[in-house]
């Protein structure tokens, strides 16, 4: 497996991003326990690991849609405001691009500009969004209605959305989930760009596929602790993901605590 190009790096450079220690609580139980994450200018960083290990949690708590018990998230060294929080593009996992209101991708995309140094979009926005469309292979659905689009094709959109205002950092969950392949291979090329020039990237991923190339390092979650941090690895049936390959200093979770099975829970509402 080939990881990504290391020569894009800027570790000189002060990380763009820089968690620690973050502790989740949801529905009454702690669903991270204290994990620590970094990225770089120039680095793409895949967190992998299985259906409910806690990867969805920690991205929502990296972009502060979540509460931390615990831990601290910095944004180019300082604590996460509201105008650092502006160089992030999110894209949740699952997320629908219309948010139940009738706009076109374009319209969406554009939206994307808004709140960039002013209310208004700016004067080239039609030409930055259609731009951005066209990246992710999507430009001849510019005009059509997002309630009206296929799931994969909100989620270009999306990710669209994220890219037009050209952020220093892109979060995005589960990019790849039912998108295919051609356009598996423009996001991949779109992301690779944007990394090339310096921006950081963290992927939630369950496989590495068309991102191999693109990725410089994995961290691997199990439930809600980071058991490797290193070259991603290919999971295999029997070790679905790898809990014995530590490559940095101090395992999170020495004697990680099992969770008694959350079972349904009725909101989607955190326990503050
Ligand atoms: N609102 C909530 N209340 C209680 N528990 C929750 C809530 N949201 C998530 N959880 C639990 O937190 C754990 C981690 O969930 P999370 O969505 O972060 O996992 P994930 O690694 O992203 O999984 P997947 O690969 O299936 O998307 C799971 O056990 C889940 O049941």
């Amino acid at each position: 497996m080939t990881a990504g190009d290391p020569t894009t790096l800027h570790h000189d450079a002060p990380p763009v991003l820089t968690a620690r220690g973050v502790r989740v609580r949801l529905g009454g139980h702690e669903i991270l326990h204290g994990v620590d994450l970094d990225a770089h200018p120039g680095e793409a960083v895949a967190i992998m690991g299985g259906n409910g290990s806690g990867k969805s949690t920690l991205v929502r708590a990296l972009v502060g849609a979540l509460p931390m018990a615990a831990g601290d998230v910095t944004i180019f060294d300082a604590p996460r405001t509201r105008a650092s929080a502006r160089r992030i593009g999110y894209v949740p996992q699952r997320a629908s691009a219309g948010g139940g209101v009738s706009a076109t991708a374009r319209e969406v995309v554009t939206a994307g500009l808004l709140g960039v140094g002013s209310l208004r979009p700016p004067r080239d926005a039609k030409a930055r969004a259609l731009a951005a469309l066209d990246d992710l292979g999507v430009a001849d659905l510019a005009d059509r209605d997002v309630s009206r689009l296929s799931g994969g094709q909100q989620q270009r959109v999306l990710i669209a959305r994220a890219l037009v205002r050209d952020p220093d950092l892109l979060i995005l969950d589960e990019p790849m989930a039912g998108v295919d392949v051609p356009s598996q291979e423009a996001l991949a090329a779109a992301l690779t760009a944007r990394r090339d020039a310096g921006k950081a990237i963290i992927l939630v991923l369950h496989e590495l596929g068309a991102l191999a190339p693109l990725v410089h390092h994995a961290v691997v979650l199990e439930q809600g602790c980071v058991t490797h941090i290193g070259e991603p690895l290919a999971p295999s049936a029997s070790t679905p993901y790898p809990a014995t390959t530590m490559t940095t200093p101090t395992p999170m979770c020495p004697s990680r605590p099992r969770r008694p099975s959350p079972g349904r829970f009725a909101s989607d509402r955190p326990d503050d």
